[in-house]
């Protein structure tokens, strides 16, 4: 769209929306007295402005949404929307007196103070990756607290603290060295929290190069928030029965244990490592398990969901779920079919755009396949296909890495079987044939490579065994050693 456009845009635009949409509600005791009063402001380049998200994402944070104002227009280096706009905006906080201003985007330090300078004294001004950052701090707090979010909250303070020191220090010069200090501090915890979260990394690193040396192969879960991939998690994972991986928190990632809860749906056999709930962040931390997918043995990692306007890259249990979406051996990238196409176009966006480069492949699983029809899920394919033609390929998995979609409903219990065998194709795959004596040794041995769920075929002929194997490639090869190590009849 060239700018001429979106100046008349914005002129028809805000011929639509000049009459703020307030939320109208019929019910007298609505805002509860008690509830942070919010105006949710969106402005888009091109398209209609959806604000569904971010006012779900506001009543999640505990706001109650009292108006709204958007704008389709280019950014304004002001204020982000248009001068028009911002004072609308500005009117219509007065007359509904909301304490925030929910902003629908990223603001700069700079458009951040202009808008609390242009707002009634004390309306406090939220940008999306201010609000997300909230979301997620709160989610933690109330579980066991994520240190490392420390680092994403000074991260984005940052430059508003630049910015807020040189304000003042342009109005009087006095408080100048008493800011280049603050902003010291801030730089000092930021670059210690920063060696903190590379010694994790590492610690990561090591434990999953000792699981596959101990056969498994490495599935992750990766997509937006709530898109389904706790809920898949959980139905593909095995029963908790095996005393070498039964100790779930002992494969937290993260090295930490929550604290025992009763699952968010009242289920009290959710151990809330595996919890689902329809609400953003659920599941906060990377928890693995044992699973056996299309024949293979894997460890199956959930991850924490992607949010538009949150700094993936800047929050510990980001980097955990990024590391091990990374360095999977096949990742299921999780995509809500019930989402419109545009949503479902934007939260793929997200999530591959934080995910980057993948070691492995990615199957692409179309979640909740039972709440669309088949118009609806073919609109949902076509929309995949449309995100993944958008594609930057600096900073997206490669496209060859991407697998064909498969529709699942976990609900109805569809589609799973398809998929166990697009991971099973999609997993690093070697094969021997071995013919050993059949001797106790060898016995041996072959119930070493059964324990790893490499043995294709046995045939007993007489004297001999044939054996077959197939399954992972450094474990296949092991096992073929072992077999052949048998062999030692002159
Ligand atoms: N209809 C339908 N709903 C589903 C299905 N799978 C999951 N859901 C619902 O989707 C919501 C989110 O599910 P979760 O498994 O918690 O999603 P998540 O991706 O782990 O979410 P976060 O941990 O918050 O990132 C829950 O209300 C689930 O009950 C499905 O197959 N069909
Ligand atoms: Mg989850």
């Amino acid at each position: 769209m060239s700018r001429d456009d979106a100046t008349t845009n914005e002129r028809d635009e805000s011929s639509e929306t000049d009459e703020p949409t307030e939320a109208v509600s019929s019910d007298p005791d609505w805002p509860p007295d008690d509830a942070t009063r919010a105006i949710v402001a969106a402005r888009t380049a091109d398209g209609p402005p959806d604000t569904t998200e971010i006012r779900e994402l506001a009543a999640a944070a505990g706001y109650a949404v009292v108006g709204e104002v958007t704008q389709r227009r280019r950014e304004d280096p002001t204020y982000d929307l248009g001068r028009g706009k911002a004072e609308e905006l500005m009117r219509l906080a007065a007359a509904t007196d909301a304490e925030a201003v929910i902003y629908d985007g990223s603001l700069s330090p700079g458009q951040t103070f202009s808008l609390g300078d242009l707002l009634p004294t004390g309306t406090a001004v939220i940008d999306r990756p201010r609000l997300a950052l909230k979301l997620f701090a709160d989610a933690a707090d109330s579980r066991a607290a994520d240190k490392q979010l420390e680092l994403a909250r000074l991260r984005y303070e940052l430059p508003r603290l630049r910015e807020a020191v040189a304000r003042d220090a342009s109005e009087d010069v006095r408080l100048r060295p008493e800011g280049d200090s603050r902003v010291l501090d801030v730089e000092k915890r930021i670059e210690s929290a920063e060696r903190a979260l590379d010694e994790i990394a590492d610690d990561r690193a090591a434990r999953r190069a000792e699981r596959r040396d101990a056969g498994f192969d490495l599935v992750a879960l990766a997509g937006y928030t709530n898109a389904g991939k706790s809920t898949l998690a959980r139905r593909l994972a095995d029963e908790v029965d095996d005393p070498e991986f039964g100790d779930e928190p002992e494969l937290r990632d993260d090295g930490r244990v929550d604290a025992e809860r009763v699952g968010a749906e009242g289920d009290p056999a959710d151990d809330g490592a595996l919890a689902v709930a329809d609400r953003p962040f659920e599941t906060l931390s990377t928890t693995t398990r044992r699973a056996e997918i299309g024949g293979r043995r894997t460890l199956l990692t959930d991850t924490v969901g992607f949010l538009d306007g949150l700094p993936h890259e800047s929050v510990r249990s980001f980097r955990a779920t990024v590391d091990a979406i990374r360095a999977a051996d096949c990742a299921l990238l999780v995509v809500d079919t019930s989402d419109d196409p545009a949503a479902l176009h934007r939260k793929l966006r997200v999530s591959l755009r934080a995910i980057e480069a993948t070691d492995g492949s990615v199957i692409p699983v179309l979640s909740k396949a039972d709440e669309v029809d088949a118009y609806g899920l073919a609109a949902a394919v076509e929309a995949y296909e449309a995100a993944v033609a958008d594609l930057d390929p600096r900073n997206a998995p490669a496209v060859d890495a991407l697998r064909p979609p498969i529709p699942v409903s976990v609900r109805e219990e569809s589609g799973l079987a398809d998929l166990a065998a697009a991971v099973a194709d999609a997993l690093p795959t070697a094969t021997a044939a071995v013919e050993v004596p059949n001797g106790g040794d060898t016995q041996a041995a072959l119930s070493w490579a059964y324990d790893r769920s490499v043995v294709a075929d046995v045939e007993y002929a007489g004297e001999t065994i044939a054996v077959d194997l197939a399954g992972r490639p450094d474990v296949v090869a092991e096992a073929a050693r072992r077999l052949r190590a048998e062999d030692t009849s002159p």
